[in-house]
């Protein structure tokens, strides 16, 4: 017996935002494994829904569902099923699946042993997300996971590591995660630390460069404490070399290379889309190829670590005068697998710097009058990070090395962007190939 009337859910799944395959015909839906919960006032199943599209691909996504005369009813509309899902993580309480099991997971930290006053409060959070994030006493905040994937999700991984392995606290600290073991088991949930009133760094920036004052040295202070915080952020990730998982490793030639001539493939993919948006970009195309080369054939230093791997304005967040970095999921677009690489920290560095572009451009485009922001908002990030990373082995050893790598990730994460605005924001798409074009040759 399925918990889900499966006619019904085609129709379902089209209307949710999280549901992502809007836009391809689905062949069929099915129910691979599924677990009912019944501890409290509310009784819902947790159904894994495979959805397979008429051009082959499938996608699997979780589905909290309740009976329902209506035919599927989203259970997380329930206040009181999620309480009994929160309960659930954080007593570890445990509930067969068809296939498996579910349980919950509560870190042993001493951010786990908060209190939170009965009855606790639930509120759903009402932003633009992918997911489905819930505020629990306004203290922790839980995101079910909608789309799921095999495999280790880095989130959880890297979550996991740094609250119970190191000290790095500028972060909304994970406390537990809801998980599915089996044939189809997946990371299905999870429990940060809650920051109340918190402004991401995206908007907070926007503000300021649309104020018509010049950047003041309190605002570039900020800045440099960002860049410090990350510094700090992979320090901490490169500290335990007995996890083989995060342990760092040597930046070999064979690195560099494949790290360029991945960069070569993305230029000659995304050119090929995005060439006709400006004739001037494929004159770029050698001196742009000239960065990704140049990438290779440095000489090996440095190491590579577990990163951040989407870092920009937008993951960290800026709360009682202090800068927290969350959302360590990687870029989406990518596999489990790619995003758990060891790679260089340098990646995460250019990934910000891309990102004080963006809002320079984005303030630009609003029609407010050009002035310094970017490069002095960038320079300071960097010479936060510089400063706490001073002679870290994970750097490369001089200063010539250091920039033909960091101009080189920029490079890539500016392609990223290229493909990521033509597929999601076209109107945005300018952005990056405006800095695409203003690459200058490497020196
Ligand atoms: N720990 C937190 N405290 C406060 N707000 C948060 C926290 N985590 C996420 N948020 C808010 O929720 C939004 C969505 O969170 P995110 O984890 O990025 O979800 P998704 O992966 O679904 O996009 C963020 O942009 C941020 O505004
Ligand atoms: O936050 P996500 O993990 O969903 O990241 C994706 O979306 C981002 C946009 O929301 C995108 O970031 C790009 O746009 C930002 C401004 O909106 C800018 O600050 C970033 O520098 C730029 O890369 C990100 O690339 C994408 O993975």
């Amino acid at each position: 017996m399925t918990p889900v009337d499966l006619a019904r859910l085609p129709e379902f799944l089209k209307q949710q935002r999280w549901f992502s395959g809007k836009a391809w015909p689905i062949k069929s839906v099915s129910v691979v494994d599924h677990a009912t919960l019944d501890f409290g006032p509310c009784a819902f199943s947790l159904a894994i829904v495979e959805v397979l599209y008429e051009l082959g691909k499938s996608e699997r996504y979780l589905l909290p569902v309740k009976p329902s005369s209506e035919g599927v009813q989203d259970a997380l509309e329930d206040v009181e099923c999620l309480r009994a899902l929160f309960r659930l993580i954080r007593e570890q309480k445990e509930a067969s699946s068809a296939s498996g099991r579910v349980h919950g997971e509560w870190l042993p930290t001493e951010e786990g042993r908060l209190s939170l006053p009965e009855p606790i409060t639930v509120r759903r959070l009402m932003v633009e997300q992918s997911n489905t994030s819930v505020v629990f006493g306004e203290k922790v905040i839980l995101k079910i996971i909608r789309k799921l994937e095999v495999g280790v999700n880095p989130e959880h991984e890297m979550g996991r590591f740094l609250a119970t392995r190191t000290s790095f606290r500028a972060m909304p600290t994970l406390l537990g995660a809801l998980l599915l073991e089996g044939a189809s088991g997946a990371t299905l949930g999870l429990v940060h630390r809650f920051v109340p009133n918190a402004v991401d760094g995206w908007k907070y920036t926007l503000d300021r460069f649309r104020k018509a004052e010049p950047l003041d040295a309190s605002f570039l202070e900020e800045m440099k404490e960002m860049g410090r915080r990350l510094g700090e952020l992979h320090k901490a990730l490169a500290s335990d070399a007995s996890d083989p998982v995060f342990a760092p490793e040597p930046v070999l030639q064979e690195d560099l290379q494949r790290w360029s001539a991945s960069i070569m493939g993305e230029l000659g993919v995304t050119l090929a889309d995005a060439g006709r948006l400006h004739v001037d970009l494929e004159r770029q195309r050698e001196r742009l190829l000239e960065h990704a080369r140049r990438l290779a054939h440095v000489t090996p230093s440095g190491q590579k670590i577990r990163i951040h791997g989407d870092l920009h304005l937008g993951q960290v967040l800026r709360s009682e005068d202090q800068w927290l970095i969350f959302d360590f999921e990687g870029e989406p677009s990518r596999t489990f697998t790619q995003r758990r690489e060891k790679y260089s920290p340098l990646r995460d560095v250019a990934g910000m710097l891309r990102s004080f572009d963006y809002a320079e451009a984005t303030v630009l485009l609003e029609g407010n009058p050009p002035a310094p922001r970017m490069a002095p908002s960038r320079d300071a990030f960097l010479a936060g990070y510089r400063e706490v990373t001073r002679g870290a082995a994970f750097l490369p050893a001089d200063e010539e090395t250091f920039w033909v790598m960091l101009r080189a990730f920029e490079l890539e994460k500016l392609l990223y962007e290229v493909r990521y605005e033509l597929a999601n924001r076209p109107d945005w798409v300018r952005i990056p190939v405006q800095a695409l074009l203003r690459m200058e040759d490497p020196k």
